[in-house]
């Protein structure tokens, strides 16, 4: 007889070659997987155990007398309910004997195979006493819960003696959810082919041991007894979190991935990751770039911004009347460019504080006689915190006093370093209102719109922007859109923010209908059922009813986020953002009263260290906060530090309707503290009582269904609509709470200050009595100076 491979033997007796490294295990053979060779005088002893097993067909077991471990075949047949209700309790008890169990576990998911058909030879006794003794099985299973599982010797003896020893303690608990499951199966089971281990699984937040085992292939029991080796108690309904899951499938060698099921409703995936069906954009082809003209008041960008219309759009495109839709698309050498015709960073960060990130390129204009103002700053960290590559175009040289080397120096000192000078910024000399470098302009935008190789493709559904949006008298809803990915067509099914519609008409910047608009393409469409906000994504959709579902759930759930205000980064909530992972660097602004202090400032916040978040200074200046230091810091969610500066009142305004937190200090080490003890959770809003006013009753009148009303001269201070009062009676307070009205003569006062008649009433309170005061206070929260 000629050497022969396990796995080799294993085809030849019909049989996993586990069963026979298993058998020749029993018959102390050592061999070390399903490559081993077996010699001869082996395949002789193994061919006595397996020979002729083709014709056994009784369903008897293969059993050797040292074979406890497979004691189990002759027990599964038909079904055992009892069995399977039993495994959840019974699994602690596997604790007894967890190794046995463990070690049991690789044979027995060979079984049935050696059910089948191997003859039983000494050891089949077993088998022999149980033709299909159901009636065994049952009692097997029910005590298999309430039995110790037996020690292998134990086991070993209970299987000789047969199916009713067996049944008493000689199987594992855990054989129970095989019977359970297998109670359909034919007593006399076909031969089971072990199914390959998958390369890789996939599972939604969690699974069931059961559906673990089914992914696998595996039994539940197996899994369960893996489990418990790892420690964990499982019942086959169990749900098992994704560490679990994992752990499993890495003892099996099985790759795991968690799926993450996609919200339709949110447009933002369609940009991010735009596998939708056949969507996924494959052709790519180069696209226009879009730009944004930003710089200080006066320095030029609408001038210039005109001039490249005047100059480049009408070539080519006459009869065109160039209409204002918000942006405008020019060919420069064969190539097309698309500018945001609406210039300065406001509607830049407006875009971007709503996630919108359209713009590929800037161009700051800096007037050659002026030099860097806080403006030209501020958009420099607008389009920095963006990343989008600024080109400068250093405006007005036509002017006698143009000093572009100034503003190349001045730039210098804010990372925009020439390449003249060894930096690697463009900067092209232009006179915006004479046309002239204009053309060098437009090729160093294609310069850098090449290097940064803009892509879409133009095959998919559209999905862009919006740019500007309003309610018009004659088209109804009209928004200017910016196709980004894809083409947008007339009659295209499109769900637009929060509205949604058919594209009923397009016109282009040329105030020409068309009929599709590529990418980089800005068109004004109508048909849509609302307005959006600019800055709002788009997307098309394959039909109008999806467009409608989506539309209307997004609509939906816009309502219902009105009501929940945006948390916005405070000092107050930074901790809480922390710990929920949110946020990894928090934004700051820091402005102050001189550059000096600036400085002093940005470079002490640099140096806070509190792990799990870095500071990041996104912009600095000094001078009043103003309007655009909030929207940078709604856009980037940064917090604004002003150091004996305040708010002006268009910054305050903004700051209320954005829930920006703006920090007012006058003690530097007082910003730092701040600062780092909101990092550390420490913070903690503190409120005080400040007195604002007081005023005397001087008459009451009681009017039916207003109550009485208390003709009051203010004595003291003011009385505001806002305040909370405190009625006082001889230097008692009898009554606190809140204003109901204030008026002056017959109209709503929102205050009222000293030496003033007025009248009041106060909520849920109508005892007023001449002679009482009235004491007006607010809660105002101490600012940690
Ligand atoms: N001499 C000269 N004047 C220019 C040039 N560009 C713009 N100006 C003038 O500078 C002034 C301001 O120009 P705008 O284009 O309105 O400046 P802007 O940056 O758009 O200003 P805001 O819209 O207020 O932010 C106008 O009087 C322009 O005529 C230029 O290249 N040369």
């Amino acid at each position: 007889m000629t050497k022969i491979r396990v796995h080799e033997y294993a085809k030849k007796v019909n049989k996993s070659s586990k069963d026979i490294i298993n058998e020749l295990g029993n018959m102390k053979v050592e061999v070390t997987n399903h490559m081993s060779v077996i010699d001869p005088e082996t395949v002789t002893k193994l061919d006595k155990k397996f020979s002729g097993n083709s014709r056994n067909t009784t369903g008897t077991t293969n059993k050797t007398n040292n074979n406890q471990k497979s004691d189990r075949p002759a027990q599964r047949p038909a079904g055992n309910r009892q069995g399977g209700n039993n495994a959840g309790k019974s699994a602690p008890q596997q604790s007894n004997s967890g190794q046995t169990a463990a070690k049991g576990g690789a044979n027995r998911t060979q079984q049935p195979a050696n059910r089948s058909n191997q003859n039983s030879n000494q050891s089949n006794n077993t088998g022999a006493k149980r033709p299909a003794g159901a009636g065994n099985r049952t009692q097997g299973g029910q005590q298999a819960g309430t039995n110790q599982q037996p020690k292998q010797g134990q086991g070993a003896n209970q299987a000789r003696s047969g199916g009713g020893a067996r049944g008493r303690g000689g199987r594992p608990p855990a054989r129970g959810i095989n019977q359970g499951r297998r109670r359909y199966r034919p007593a006399v089971p076909a031969q089971k082919i072990e199914k390959p281990l998958p390369e890789k699984i996939t599972f939604y937040e969690s699974l069931s041991v059961g559906e673990l085992a089914q992914k696998l292939g595996k039994e539940p029991s197996e899994i369960i007894k893996k489990l418990f080796m790892l420690g964990v108690m499982a019942t086959i309904n169990q749900e098992l979190d994704k560490d679990a899951i994992e752990l499993i499938c890495a003892e099996y060698g099985v790759e795991v991935e968690e799926e993450i099921r996609i919200d339709v409703t949110d447009l933002e995936i369609y940009f991010e990751d735009p596998d939708e069906e056949e969507q996924q954009p494959v052709n790519l082809e180069e696209r226009p770039p879009v730009v944004t003209i930003m710089g200080h008041v006066d320095h030029g960008k609408t001038t210039l911004l005109d001039s490249i219309r005047d100059t480049k759009v009408t070539q080519g495109e006459a009869g065109g009347i160039t209409q204002h839709i918000g942006a405008y698309q020019i060919k420069e050498k064969g190539k097309k460019i698309t500018f945001l015709d609406t210039p300065g960073h406001e509607a830049f960060t407006t875009m971007r504080a709503r996630g919108a990130k359209i713009t590929d390129l800037t161009i700051l204009v800096v007037a050659a006689d002026d030099g860097v103002m806080p403006q030209t700053i501020e958009a420099i960290n607008h389009a920095k915190a963006a990343e989008v590559p600024i080109i400068v175009a250093v405006n007005k040289m036509d002017k006698p006093t143009a000093n572009p080397d100034r503003v190349m120096q001045e730039l210098t000192e804010h990372g925009l370093v020439s390449e003249d000078w060894g930096g690697d910024t463009i900067f092209v000399p232009i006179s915006a209102l004479k046309g002239e470098g204009i053309d060098q302009l437009l090729e160093m935008v294609l310069l850098v719109a090449e290097v940064g190789e803009l892509k879409a493709d133009s095959s998919i559904r559209a999905r862009g922007t919006v740019i500007e949006a309003q309610l018009d008298k004659g088209k109804g809803s009209a928004a200017t859109l910016l196709v980004q990915n894809g083409t947008l067509h007339v009659g295209d099914p499109i769900v637009v923010g929060n509205t949604y519609g058919r594209v009923r008409a397009m016109v282009s910047d040329l105030g020409r209908r068309v009929k599709e608009a590529g990418p980089s393409t800005p068109v004004e469409i109508t048909g849509l059922s609302d307005v959006p906000q600019a800055g709002d994504r788009f997307v098309v959709f394959k039909d109008e009813k999806t467009a409608r579902q989506i539309g209307e759930a997004r609509a939906g759930e816009a309502l219902q986020e009105q009501r929940v205000e945006k948390t916005r980064v405070t000092l107050d909530n930074l901790f809480d953002q922390m710990k929920q992972g949110e946020m990894k660097e928090l934004n700051l602004i820091v402005k102050a009263d001189v550059q000096g202090a600036v400085e002093a400032m940005a470079a002490s916040l640099m140096k806070i260290e509190v792990e799990g978040v870095n500071v990041k200074i996104i912009h600095t200046g000094a001078g009043a906060i103003n309007e655009s230091d909030i929207s940078l810091a709604a856009a980037s969610n940064a917090i604004v530090i002003g150091f004996n500066v305040r708010p002006d009142t268009n910054a305050k305004r903004a700051a209320e309707a954005e829930g920006v937190d703006i920090r007012l200090h006058r003690v530097i080490y007082k910003v730092i503290e701040e600062i780092e003890s909101a990092m550390k959770g420490l913070l903690d809003p503190e409120y005080e009582e400040k007195v604002i006013g007081q005023a005397e009753v001087r008459e009451t009148f009681k009017v039916s269904k207003i109550g009485t009303i208390a003709g009051c001269y203010v004595i003291d201070g003011k009385i505001t609509r806002e305040s909370g009062v405190r009625v006082l009676r001889d230097n008692i307070v009898i009554f606190e709470g809140e204003l109901d009205t204030l008026k002056r003569f017959k109209d709503d006062a929102k205050e009222v200050a000293k030496g003033y008649e007025c009248g009041i009433t106060i909520k849920k309170f109508n005892d007023i009595k001449e002679g009482d005061i009235i004491e007006a206070y607010v809660m105002e929260e101490i600012k940690r100076v």
